[in-house]
């Protein structure tokens, strides 16, 4: 049995000028997830259910574990020391971790620090994200360029899932790890070692309530799962969790798509590329899969501002390559205005 500390330390050999910032940063976010979890495990006997009254920047009424999960990884990143700055869902602003020990350190972080909020009061999975980048201005606070970076440029990115068993799933650009909460030693251990998505599956999630207001390519792309084909093993299951971390874990382990796309009303999707849609694609990518805004890789996409969202389609390779297919020849990027 391997600990994520232990494993951290382990791969930290990978990259000969490390000093052990990104392997404490990691840490440090993993210490605030067993803090979260422990919460959220319990989060029905605790006042802990139930909406904060604030609403957020997305115009989202908060959580309350929306607020507490996002001051326990500011918490942990600030006192941990290898962070400057954090970009936060729950924070329309970037927090400077001015701290003695923060200012000056060489990281910053992007994160959402309760994914699938519809989901916290009725017991079903919810997650975190979190992207590190390496600043890029030379001393001080940080400042927003840093965090306003491509998701190519991600030093490390990976998601906690809080569901039967709460995992933590990571890369640093070497392939992607899994790591199991046992509550008995509190630590998280290695349980799926170097996991790669099967490069098809017979699972699509997407929300089909908002059918309607879907471009013609995903209608289309939906209609196909949705045939008769033995050959092809449709139809597809369609599984829809509401939370896109959990979501997306199950199509990493079994093979899969999900798709957030463009609607009328939200041209531009509603997931962010930020602290969402980045992380799970630089995952996805390293685990062998495919992510892209329907027309173009994600990682690739320009950054300008913190909050700004993005349609997504990802999972594996061939589900994402046959729906970008259906998005070229119905919902033409010219037609959609996507810019
Ligand atoms: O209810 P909808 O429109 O299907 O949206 C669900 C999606 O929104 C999200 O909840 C957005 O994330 P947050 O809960 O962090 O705001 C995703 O986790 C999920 O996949
Ligand atoms: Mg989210
Ligand atoms: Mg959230």
């Amino acid at each position: 049995m391997i600990t994520l500390g232990q494993f951290i330390i382990k791969k930290q050999s990978d990259f000969p000028y490390a000093k052990g910032e990104l392997s404490r940063l990691l840490r440090d976010i993993g210490i605030a997830a067993k803090i979260v979890n422990r919460e959220i495990n319990k989060a029905g006997l605790a006042d802990i259910l139930g909406d904060s009254g604030v609403v957020n920047v997305q115009g989202e009424t908060q959580k309350k574990l929306d607020v507490y999960a996002n001051e326990q990884f500011i918490s942990a990143l600030s006192s941990g020391g290898e962070c400057c700055l954090v970009a936060s869902e729950e924070n329309e602003e970037v927090v400077l971790l001015n701290t003695d020990v923060s200012k000056n350190a060489k990281y910053v972080v992007a994160i959402d620090p309760l994914d699938g909020s519809s989901n916290i009061d009725v017991n079903v999975a919810v997650g975190t994200t979190f992207s590190i980048y390496r600043r890029k201005s030379t001393d001080g606070n940080g400042v927003l360029e840093d965090i306003l970076q491509k998701g190519t440029e991600q030093v490390a990115a990976g998601y906690v899932i809080y569901g039967s068993s709460t995992m933590l799933v990571y890369t640093t650009g070497k392939g992607v790890n899994g790591f199991t909460l046992d509550p008995s030693i509190g630590e998280f251990c290695l349980s799926h070692a170097d996991i790669k998505i099967p490069e098809t599956g017979t699972i699509y999630s997407i929300n089909e309530g908002n059918y309607v207001h879907f471009p013609e390519g995903v209608k289309k792309y939906i209609k196909y799962c949705q045939v008769e084909d033995d050959a092809t093993q449709r139809p597809y299951t369609s599984r829809y969790i509401g939370s896109m971390v959990a979501d997306l874990h199950r199509n990493l382990i079994k093979g899969g798509i999900y798709i957030y796309p463009s609607t009328a009303s939200a041209p531009k999707g509603k997931l962010r590329l930020v602290y969402e849609c980045n992380p799970l694609a630089f995952i996805i990518e390293q685990a062998g899969g495919r992510a892209t805004n329907g027309y173009e890789r994600i990682l690739d996409i320009d950054v300008t501002e913190i909050h700004q969202r993005e349609s997504i389609f990802i999972g594996s390779t061939k589900m994402v390559l046959l729906a970008e297919e259906y998005m070229a020849q119905y919902s033409p990027k010219e037609i959609l205005k996507v810019s």
